[in-house]
């Protein structure tokens, strides 16, 4: 069973009704946590100052190219980051198992030494070296720290505790930076070659921080106080592998532990992303190096107050709920810092998501060390610290390649507004909603109030009044109201006036008193105060009132308050720890316990102490009685001032059961100090709750009905919102259907005078071709009729030269044929006439011309007539200048095969011996 468990008060009201100044001072007062954390908070600024140097250190080492720097710081961030992942389990065993003072001592001395020697050495490979071995015993040195603090500190201290180890741990970061910047300028002052400037200021950082350590070391050592180590049988010392496979186990299988793990992985998740995709994020918004440093302010400012305030807030919630409440906040915050693309709102998004952090931190710290049990302690907080850093390393890796791979998107959600939600963002805001659920899951595990509502508990708790574990509440079983005081201070006179003022309220009012509250009572009240008992021995004095008390609880006042009534009794306990204690000088302890065993433990819900002096009381009960009183008034004034210091240090020790009231003032004044006390304490009445009830009911049903009428209100609105955004949507899309359809009207009609403007086009151009074939029809038509015109006037002319050609021929034949004829008429006449001479020489014959004959002389009829007529025309027209033309038309009808003209007469010359057959 956790530590927590046994008493949850402690975890549920630590630090309440405290400021945390005097938390702090508090815990400083304790010395060994005092001297620890002063070695602390000097070894973290060393610590930090060793950080910034080493980078300094590798850059100005590795100067050269860009690349090379880079790749050389990074390596410093990951060699400081991966033995965590290595060795850090076994750190934590280590822790668990070996003097934890030594440890942290030989871890720091350790340390001391590596860190001394990168500036002497003064080359690369070594500082990478160092930085491993540096990280690696700081793996060693932290676990044995986180488990010693609570050894250290009182349980309700150990928030104040934590809360200044944080501090200290972080609050030296900006010391460390402002050390550092110093010593670089120093460097520049002094001047040198830009090397020695880099490597000036870190080796000197270097042997601050080394410095820090040994002093660490030394002030560690001192301190005999730290335990070494959790008490364990010797014969029980598991393995060093057991150790660290049962802390991983006690991880696993411890819900509260678990929850606290998740919690914390889901804080670093989300501070994860917001340091990896910071600088992306801010250029995104386009808010620059500037907005990036007020961003990082933002978180440390977040955080400084969340580790200061956020516990101290809400001092008497549940830390269990606010761990996990605070890592949901800071969940959702961070989903606002990447949902609002505005870098002024965002900022303080990210104080709250720094504050809630913060809260966290502290709260998850403070849990480890109330919850965990001391055995387990440096293996949780081990455990944590790998997981933590993988997470880290994870997120650091893995969130800008996700942002990259995400994109850039924009959301247009109205015409107006178009929402950006660069990669980063959306990243961010993945981290935020992993945050809130692993928040949600850690609730889940380790809520240590079921049953009590979270949104009250919150309010009362941030009202300074905490809500009861359920099934606590005061049921309603009466009211046992007492008043007490010494003789004649006015306890008869206010049981009636009060008694009336309760009975008016509705109670059953049960009004009693002691001794002789009963029948049995009355008669040891005659005995104890009748003057004549004479001396009583004060033991037995005590036992009387014990027994009548005992009676009057019995048989009036248990029976009278478990019927819910209220009891009003004159006298109880106190008067016997008043008068028999402090009075008669027995123990009041023995007292006490008589009445408590006679009562059964039966405790007033409200005691009413009277005061007043005892003369002033004496005065009184002398103008009421006169006389010497019974067996108690009668005595001294000493014993009734003893008395009434008893009364008043018994109010004193229990101030919550008591009113005291002066009884110097006037009754009316005290009855109305008891009625207006009575007013907050006294349970309702059945009348009052009826009351209540109905005035409640009344309320709920003004309240249903006023949230109806604003539902309704709202819902109407909504509707007339809905409706008019409906009717801006039709008539948008009206309007957009109208200008569409105007737009497809004119499209149509566009596409209409298109056809048209095509068709009439096509049809000028069909008649055109129209026309254009018919000119070419007409021109061929013409064409062939001219070449048949020309054919046929060549047919003709060629008809004609054949005919004048046959003319010619045919006229020469004839001419020839008459100059043969005549040739032989001339030759015939020749011979007759040679014949005749002949004769006439020989017979002497006359010499007489023969006449022609008429075959040889007239072949030829009137047509033939006719065409030699022609013939000649046509020679005489030839002669006249045709011959050349058809000289020219014979050479132009030469073809290529060469014929001649004289051929070509020969080929005619057929069909005019044709036409001349
Ligand atoms: N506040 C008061 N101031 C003055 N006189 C008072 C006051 N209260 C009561 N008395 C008177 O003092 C006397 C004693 O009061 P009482 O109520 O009988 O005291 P008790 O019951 O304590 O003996 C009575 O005479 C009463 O009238
Ligand atoms: C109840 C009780 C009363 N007494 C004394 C105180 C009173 O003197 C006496 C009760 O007397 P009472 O007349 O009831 O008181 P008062 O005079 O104030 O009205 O008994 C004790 O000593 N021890 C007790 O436990």
């Amino acid at each position: 069973m956790s530590s927590a468990d046994q008493n949850p008060a402690i975890v549920s009201g630590l630090g309440a009704a405290r400021g945390l100044g005097g938390d702090v001072r508090g815990v400083l007062a304790i010395p060994t946590f005092r001297r620890l954390w002063a070695a602390l908070c000097f070894a973290s600024l060393g610590d930090w100052l060793g950080l910034l140097a080493l980078t300094a250190y590798a850059q100005a080492l590795s100067a050269g190219s860009y690349k090379q720097e880079n790749l050389a710081v990074a390596a410093v961030f990951l060699l400081r980051l991966a033995p965590a992942m290595v060795i850090g389990p076994l750190a934590g065993v280590v822790a668990d198992r070996l003097d934890r003072r030594w440890t942290m001592v030989a871890a720091n001395g350790f340390r001391f030494v590596v860190i001394a020697t990168i500036p002497v050495v003064g080359q690369l490979w070594w500082l990478f070296a160092a930085t491993l071995l540096v990280e690696s015993a700081s793996l060693f040195f932290i676990p044995a720290k986180e488990a010693t603090v609570p050894n250290l500190v009182p349980r309700e201290r150990l928030e104040a505790a934590n809360q200044l180890n944080l501090a200290g741990t972080y609050g030296s970061a900006p010391v460390a930076a402002v050390v550092f910047v110093g010593l670089s300028l120093l460097a520049r002052l002094l001047g040198g070659t830009d090397s020695e400037q880099a490597l000036r200021p870190a080796s000197v950082a270097l042997y601050v921080n080394s410095f820090a350590f040994l002093v660490a070391a030394v002030v560690i050592a001192r301190l005999r106080e730290i335990p070494p180590h959790p008490p364990r049988p010797a014969d029980e010392e598991p393995s060093a592998w057991r150790a660290l496979v049962d802390g991983w186990k006690y991880v696993g299988s411890t819900q509260v532990v678990r929850g606290l793990v998740f919690a914390m992985l889901g804080a670093f998740a989300a501070a994860g992303a917001v340091i990896g995709l910071a600088r992306t994020y801010v250029r995104d918004l386009g808010a620059g190096d500037a907005g990036y440093g007020v961003l990082f302010f933002a978180v440390f400012l977040g955080l400084a107050l969340g580790m200061a305030f956020g516990p101290r807030l809400l001092a008497g919630f549940s830390r269990r709920r606010m761990l996990c409440l605070s890592i949901v906040c800071a969940g959702i915050a961070l989903a606002f810092v990447a949902l609002v693309p505005n870098i002024v709102i965002a900022v303080m998004f990210t104080v709250l998501l720094g504050a809630f952090a913060g809260t966290s931190w502290v709260t998850a710290y403070t849990l480890i060390g109330l919850e965990v049990d001391d055995e387990h302690r440096g293996r949780v907080f081990a455990s944590l610290n790998v997981m933590l850093r993988v997470v880290l390393v994870g997120v650091l890796a893995l969130a800008p390649l996700l942002a990259a791979a995400i994109g850039v998107h924009r959301l247009t959600p109205t015409d107006e507004w178009t929402w950006t939600l660069s990669g980063a963002a959306i990243t961010m805001l993945l981290a935020g909603v992993l945050a809130a659920v692993l928040g949600v899951v850690s609730f889940r595990a380790m809520d240590d109030r079921p049953g009590v509502p979270l949104l009250a508990d919150l309010v009362g708790a941030l009202r300074g009044r905490p809500l009861p574990e359920p099934g606590r509440q005061p049921v309603a079983t009466g009211f046992f109201l007492v008043l007490e005081g010494g003789e004649a201070v006015g306890k008869s006179t206010q049981v009636q006036a009060v008694a009336e003022w309760v009975r008016a309220r509705g109670h059953e009012v049960v009004v009693t008193r002691e001794p002789g509250g009963t029948e049995v009572g009355a008669k040891v009240r005659a005995i104890v105060l009748d003057p004549g008992t004479g001396h009583l021995v004060p033991q037995a004095e005590a036992l009387l009132y014990a027994a009548d008390r005992a009676h009057h609880v019995g048989t009036l006042v248990r029976p009278a308050l478990e019927r819910g009534a209220v009891v009003i009794s004159d006298r109880y306990v106190d008067s016997s720890l008043a008068y028999q204690g402090a009075g008669r000088a027995l123990q009041v302890e023995d007292v006490a316990r008589i009445s408590r065993w006679a009562t059964g433990g039966l405790v007033p819900d409200l005691t009413v102490l009277l005061d007043l002096p005892a003369e002033v009381a004496a005065a009184r009960r002398q103008a009421r009685d006169g006389g010497a009183g019974d067996r108690l008034e009668a005595e001294p004034t000493d014993f009734h001032e003893r008395v009434r210091r008893g009364f008043l240090e018994l109010a004193t020790s229990a101030p919550h059961r008591y009113l005291v009231v002066d009884a110097t003032e006037p009754a009316e004044a005290v009855s109305e100090h008891i009625r207006q006390h009575l007013r907050a304490v006294l349970p309702l009445s059945a009348v009052e709750v009826a009351e209540q009830e109905r005035v409640r009911r009344e309320e709920a049903a003004r309240l249903a009905e006023e949230r109806r009428q604003h539902d309704e209100e709202r819902r109407l609105a909504v509707e007339a919102r809905r409706a008019e955004e409906a009717e801006r949507r039709r008539a948008e899309r009206e309007r957009n259907d109208a200008a569409m359809q105007e737009a497809l009207r004119q499209a149509a009609e566009q596409a209409r005078l298109d056809a048209l403007a095509a068709e009439q086009a096509e049809r000028e151009r069909l008649e055109r071709q129209r026309a254009e074939r018919e000119e070419l029809e007409r021109a061929r038509v013409e064409q062939e009729r001219l070449d048949a015109e020309r054919a046929e006037q060549e047919r003709l002319e060629r008809a004609e030269r054949e005919r004048v050609e046959l003319e010619r021929v045919e006229r020469e034949r004839a001419e020839r044929a008459e100059r043969e004829r005549a040739e032989r008429e001339r030759e015939e006449q020749h011979r007759a006439e040679s014949a005749a001479r002949d004769d006439g020489e020989s017979r002497g014959a006359p010499l007489l011309r023969t006449p022609p004959r008429l075959e040889d002389t007239a072949p030829l009829d009137d047509a033939s007539d006719a065409q030699t007529r022609e013939l000649t025309l046509v020679d005489e027209i030839f002669s006249m200048g045709f011959h050349t033309e058809r000289a020219d038309d014979e050479t132009a009808e030469e073809g290529p095969s060469g014929s001649t003209g004289d051929e070509r007469v020969d080929g005619d010359s057929d069909s005019s011996r044709g036409w001349l057959r």
